[in-house]
This record gives C-alpha cells, sequence and structure tokens, in this order.
C-alpha cells in the first residue's frame, strides 16, 4: 500500500478522543474520491448519522463494520443519494465526490448513480434475460449504439464479475435462473457495465454460501484496481482479507477510521477493540 494514500489519524500522536473518526491528511488528496464532513442524517425526529467525517479513497476497498443499526446502510445511501427516496429524511452536512457536491440541487441523480452503483445483500437480477440484464443500463445511458458494440459491453461486463464462461452459451436465459452466487456476479456485472467510478455493496455475501462468498470476495480484489469499492459487511474476516480501509460505526458515528491492518492489529479505541474481537454486538 502506497503510504501517502493511507489515512492518517486527525490525531496522529495516538489514541483519539473516543468519538472523534480518524480522517486523512487532507493536503494529499490526490487520489480521494469521497469526502464526507460533518454528515447529519434524521429519519423524522430520529437522529441516524452524527457528525460523520470521512475521505474515501479511489480504486480501494473500504469495509464499513459497526454494531446492527450504526448507520453504516444509511451512510452508504448517502453517497448515491438513495435516501432521497425515502419520506422524512433530511440531511444536513457535506458529501462530495470528485468534488462536486452530491447534494447540490443542480446535481443530476440519474447520472451520480451512473457514477455510483450498488449491489445488494440479496441479488436482485432484473426479470429479464442474462444479457440484458447487464445490456439494458449501458442502452438507456446512450452508451452504445450498435448491437456489435452492446455485445462487446456485455462480454467484458460479465467476464469482469468473473461470470462471462459460466453464462457465455446461455445469454438468453432469464438471470433468475441462475444460482445465488452467480445471480449476485450478474448484479455486479450489471453495475459495471455503465462503467462507474464507484461501487457501493450493502453486505453483498451474507446471503450466499462460503464458495461463492470467496469467488465474491476475489472479485473485489480485482475489480479495486478499476472501481472505489465501498462495502458493508458483518463479517470480520471479510473486512480483514478484503478491506484496504475500516470505518468502525457505533450509534451513528464513526468511532475509528483507519488502514484495515491497523484497525484490526491494533484499534485505536476500546469499542472498536470489543467489537472486532467479538466482546461487543
Ligand atoms: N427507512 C427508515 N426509516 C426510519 N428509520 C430507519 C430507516 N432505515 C434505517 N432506519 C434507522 O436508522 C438507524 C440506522 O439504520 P441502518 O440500517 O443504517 O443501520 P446498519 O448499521 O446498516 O444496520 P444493519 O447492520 O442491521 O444493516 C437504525 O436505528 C434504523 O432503525
Amino acid at each position: 500500500m502506497n503510504m501517502q494514500t493511507a489515512p492518517r489519524a486527525s490525531h496522529p500522536a495516538g489514541k483519539p478522543e473516543v468519538g472523534q473518526p480518524h480522517t486523512r491528511n487532507e493536503s494529499a488528496c490526490h487520489d480521494l474520491s469521497i469526502r464526507v464532513r460533518d454528515l447529519n442524517l434524521w429519519y423524522g425526529e430520529s437522529q441516524a448519522l452524527k457528525g460523520l467525517d470521512i475521505d474515501i479513497f479511489q480504486k480501494n476497498v473500504t469495509a464499513l463494520i459497526g454494531p446492527s443499526g450504526c448507520g453504516k446502510s444509511t451512510f452508504l445511501r448517502c453517497l448515491n443519494r438513495m435516501n432521497d427516496l425515502i419520506p422524512g429524511v433530511r440531511i444536513r452536512g457535506l458529501v462530495e465526490m470528485d468534488g462536486r457536491d452530491v447534494n447540490a440541487a443542480k446535481m443530476d441523480e440519474v447520472a451520480l448513480r451512473r457514477r455510483v452503483g450498488m449491489v445488494f445483500q440479496k441479488p436482485n437480477p432484473f426479470p429479464k434475460s442474462i444479457y440484458e440484464n447487464v445490456a439494458y443500463a449501458p442502452r438507456m445511458h446512450d452508451m452504445v449504439s450498435r448491437k456489435p458494440e452492446q455485445d462487446d459491453l456485455v462480454e467484458k461486463a460479465l467476464r469482469d464479475a468473473g461470470l462471462w464462461e459460466e453464462v457465455k452459451d446461455k445469454l438468453q436465459q432469464p438471470g433468475t435462473s441462475l444460482s445465488g452466487g452467480q445471480q449476485q456476479r450478474l448484479c455486479i456485472a450489471r453495475a459495471i457495465a455503465v462503467q462507474p467510478d464507484v461501487i457501493l455493496m450493502d453486505e453483498p455475501t451474507s446471503a450466499l454460501d462460503p464458495i461463492s462468498t470467496a469467488t465474491i470476495e476475489d472479485l473485489m480484489d480485482k475489480l479495486k484496481s478499476q472501481f472505489t469499492i465501498i462495502t458493508v459487511t458483518h463479517n470480520m474476516q471479510q473486512a480483514a482479507r478484503v478491506a484496504d480501509y475500516t470505518a468502525f460505526f457505533h450509534l451513528g458515528e464513526i468511532i475509528e477510521y483507519n488502514d484495515t491492518k491497523t484497525m484490526f492489529s491494533n484499534p485505536a479505541t476500546r469499542k472498536a477493540e470489543d467489537y472486532i474481537t467479538g466482546r461487543y454486538g
């Protein structure tokens, strides 16, 4: 890992105050993908995110960990404005992607969601063929005009998602006819087909068997050369295996954020240590 790109604690001398996130040195931000400052979110009267500060780096895997209900999925949805679809949600604070305010009135939400793909816990292919699952969005975004171009794009996305060899002879079969692990790779192919900058993954392997899980983890490792990946996981071994950086959430706050190796070998806060070692949550 390039240490210049590693997140540094805002308190490099030692342990930060509990509740005070580590954030990266702002002077070296050439590889920054997402910058979040003082992000707060309320569902009605209930505050789910409290003053989040975090920098997320391009072409790395960042894992979001923490006990159930601490705000990981809510935070993920702030990055592609999916919370806008939930009635009663109020958001205050800054989310910048490549220097542009995601919540600005002039931000085109459709364009934003093209740049920020999402993969969910439960594989959710469209009720269409394998081919159409991948081809649909690029066509909608006018990324392809001719059929051969579209065929190439579908093949590339399926290859990049590690699924091509398994489906190349049955592209017209329904996406739902695949196994759960294959469906999840199809959803990843669908997400990457529009060439996003960022892929959000919300517990992408929690519905999968260990072999499919390992396949997706290997895939994440490969895909990070092309995409910035942010993943929510309850599986500590998975975070340790796949993530370059890890953020520990607790009760709507980011308590600790660091490179994964440091987070798992030498957590700076007691809460993160207790969670990682299974003494909490
Ligand atoms: N649509 C919603 N309406 C109201 N409250 C919500 C909504 N979604 C989430 N919440 C609340 O916001 C808080 C954070 O939830 P969130 O789903 O973001 O946590 P999480 O860390 O992803 O949890 P889990 O690990 O169980 O998926 C919880 O208290 C939850 O009940």
